[in-house]
């Protein structure tokens, strides 16, 4: 399994996106329509909010899932023990928001939106018809206007010695929701799973935008699209003093839209913050 990155603008790139989210679970784009300066410019002024004790104002809240998640209560994997070494901000567009980083975070948000509603058109043209006959709706139509889809904004520490014993950045996992829209992130660390077992660094140049599949989506086209297990793993050298920052935005359906015929939106989204222990 290789991933190589593919050139938004080429005359090919839906369908060569597509084999690469069937072969991967992971696609790379390159030369994309979302503002680098942008991205790079939210890096900086978030990475300075979560060196601020501003932070702590924003605790989330359990019911609605918007703010500030400190790394005392972030997530530990499916299937793990030991809490990831990070700490993030669940960003919606009716959530609370520090209003100094609002207007570059909603944004961002509305320019990855609309960049994933295109890659759904994608995979909805090449998804074979026997999977497609699968699709309650048109898969962009299932993520237009929702109220759901999250932008997370991560804040890796730089590591200081003191970890717990086996905890990483993000221990293996995979996304609950249908597509993960990323820009590659200020460090590397992203890995994904190859079905040999062994990890692959995805290319994370910045620049580069990465989208993965989500158990969603995996979900709605009968496992035909592959939720791949990924992981941020921890720095080594002289990069242990170095803070990481990412930005996955988390593209989830409307609550009522059917995913399958074992589960709405809102009944696999609930089971799966569940297990996670955050509802
Ligand atoms: O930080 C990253 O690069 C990936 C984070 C991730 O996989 C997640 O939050 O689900
Ligand atoms: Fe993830």
């Amino acid at each position: 399994m290789t991933l190589a990155a593919i050139d938004y603008r080429a005359e090919n790139s839906a369908e060569a996106f597509v084999k690469s989210l069937r072969e991967t679970g992971f696609g790379v784009l390159t030369n994309h329509p979302i503002n680098p300066e942008l991205v790079q410019t939210i890096y900086t002024e978030w990475q300075a909010f979560f060196e601020t004790e501003e932070k702590h104002g924003f605790l989330f809240k359990p019911e609605t899932q918007d703010g500030f998640f400190p790394a005392t209560v972030s997530e530990t994997a499916k299937g793990h023990s030991v809490k990831d070494i990070k700490e993030y901000f669940h960003v919606y567009t009716w959530g609370r928001i520090p209003e100094s980083l609002k207007e570059n975070i909603l944004a961002y948000y509305e320019q990855a939106n609309a960049l994933a509603a295109e890659l759904l058109d994608w995979v909805e043209e090449f998804s074979p018809a026997d999977v497609s006959a699968k699709y309650s709706m048109p898969l962009s139509k299932m993520v237009e206007a929702s109220t759901r889809t999250l932008l997370r904004v991560l804040h890796y520490p730089p590591m200081t010695g003191n970890e717990e014993v086996g905890a990483i950045r993000a221990a293996a996992h995979e996304d609950i929701n249908m597509l993960t829209v990323l820009p590659a992130a200020n460090e590397p660390g992203l890995q994904v799973l190859k079905q040999d077992g062994s990890w692959l660094d995805v290319p994370s140049d910045f620049g580069n935008i990465i989208i993965n599949i989500g158990d969603m989506l995996q979900e709605a086209s009968g496992g035909y699209f592959p939720s791949t297990t990924h992981r941020v793993i921890n720095p080594e050298g002289a990069d242990m003093t170095k803070a990481r920052v990412s930005l996955p935005l988390f593209l989830h359906p409307k609550a009522d839209v059917v995913l399958s015929e074992r589960y709405t939106a809102d009944e696999y989204l609930t089971e799966r913050l569940r297990e996670l222990g955050v509802l």
